[in-house]
């Protein structure tokens, strides 16, 4: 049988522990183990997180294999620290049906980097009209549980009714992408004061924050489990306040990008700042990263949205938008969260492990580091920093801001059910 000992690695940044790990799951937690036969791995310095999950990674396959493939996509994921990845459904095909989702889940299974758990299309075709056969996703071999359009919002408020009805029968969860389409057709950036001095058409915060009042409202009337993806405002953070506090299952998503960035970098008219919600202001930043630290924001998701240079070298207002993030996704919490104070690691692991994976209704991850519970694990160097250079960045696109920045925190060692996905830094 596998067996790994991982010496002396601080979990959750407490005191130093051993962990040995048999087969796919945790066995024993302690000082100076021993086990004969174990592959041995000095922890020392490290700090030990449950495997990260992500409830939003766009991996493009099938359709788009330039700008990303599940093999590459999947890679960097567990580069980045996670052993699990919710695969937006707007591919080509798009994930509408059994058939695509039981695809991109088995070669999610055959690359073997991480866990790939397919989101289902919440209409056909992503075209907001009729609902995708949302129960034989549910029940086909990938047990889809998140649906959602990402990339476009389900506008019609009927519709979404009828889909938050549907998936109670199997506790799925449906995930809004809150962009209400007649406000912002021909947006390109955040609207207010630097949308006005470029001249540029503005993506106002109504416009997410009213489908997000909408969808609360539906979600209570109907009892059904409603998920807001890569939350921007601080309206939102408020509306989502509003609502959890009168017992409605929502549950909420912000970016890391959205915890860094603010919309003045558009005036460099690099559309390597162009994305979807728009980067906004700093006061959003500040309420953004106040609601994550309190919990009314659920989850960090990465929202990894590859493109070609092609898409992204032209005109902002061709660009295609979207920033890439499974490698620096724990690096950039730690800068917004970490370092300013606002989230300890053990934050860290509940806002990028468990919550993600209590949402997703992934049952073997974001576990507790405990004895019997599977060996997803992610063994990080806090003190550590690295430069992004375009060498290891492993998807197929290069299209992030921090591309030749230096940020803190190193993924040093990423094991799935008990075997490594990632050594020292490297694909093992
Ligand atoms: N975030 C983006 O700007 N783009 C995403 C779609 C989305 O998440 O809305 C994409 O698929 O490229
Ligand atoms: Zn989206
Ligand atoms: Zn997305």
């Amino acid at each position: 049988m596998n067996r790994w000992l991982l010496r002396g690695g601080r979990i959750l940044g407490g005191d130093p522990a051993d962990i040995l790990i048999a087969g796919d799951s945790i066995a024993e937690i302690g000082a100076g183990l021993t086990a004969a036969g174990a592959e041995i791995v000095d922890a020392g310095g490290l700090v030990v997180l449950p495997g990260l999950v992500d409830l939003h990674t766009h991996l493009r396959e099938p359709g788009r294999e330039d700008a990303e493939t599940i093999e590459s996509g999947t890679l960097a994921a567990a580069l980045g620290g996670f052993t699990a990845v919710h695969a937006m459904a707007n591919t080509d095909p798009v994930a509408d049906t059994a058939g695509v989702v039981e695809q991109v889940w088995l070669a999610g299974h055959e690359a073997g980097h991480c866990d790939v758990a397919p989101v289902g299309a919440v209409t056909v075709g992503l075209a907001g009209e009729r609902l995708a056969e949302l129960g034989a996703m549910a029940d086909s071999h990938a047990r889809v549980r998140v649906f959602s359009d990402d990339g476009r919002c389900v506008a019609d408020p009927l519709l979404m009714r009828r889909a938050l009805e549907y998936v109670k029968a199997f506790d799925g969860v449906i995930a809004q992408h809150a962009q209400e389409p007649r406000l912002t057709e021909d947006a390109q950036l955040n609207e207010g004061e630097v949308s006005a001095r470029l001249g540029l058409a503005g993506w106002p915060a109504a416009a997410e924050e009213s489908i997000i009042a909408r969808d609360v409202l539906l979600a209570g009337h109907v009892g059904s489990r409603v998920h807001i993806c890569h939350v921007s405002t601080a309206g939102s953070v408020e509306l989502i306040r509003w609502a959890k506090a009168r017992g409605i299952a929502v549950t909420a998503e912000v970016t890391p990008h959205h915890l860094l960035l603010t919309d003045d970098l558009a005036v460099s008219y690099d559309p390597v700042f162009k994305v979807n919600p728009p980067l906004r202001t700093a006061a959003d930043v500040a309420a953004l990263r106040a609601g994550l630290a309190d919990g009314t924001i659920d989850a960090v998701a990465t929202d990894h949205a590859p493109h070609p240079v092609e898409a992204k070298e032209c005109e902002w207002a061709a660009a295609a938008p979207g920033m890439i993030g499974l490698q620096t996704a724990l690096s950039v919490v730690a800068l917004a969260m970490v370092e300013t104070g606002l989230l300890d690691w053990a934050g860290v692991a509940d806002r990028m492990s468990i919550r993600p994976a209590r949402i997703g209704r992934l049952t073997t991850h974001g576990r507790p580091i405990a004895v019997g519970s599977p060996a997803n694990l992610t063994l990080i160097d806090p003190t550590a920093r690295w430069v992004v250079e375009p060498s290891v960045l492993v998807s197929k696109s290069r299209n992030t801001p921090f591309l030749g920045k230096e940020l803190p925190v190193r993924v040093v060692h990423t094991f799935l059910h008990g075997t490594p996905t990632v050594l020292d830094g490297k694909p093992a």
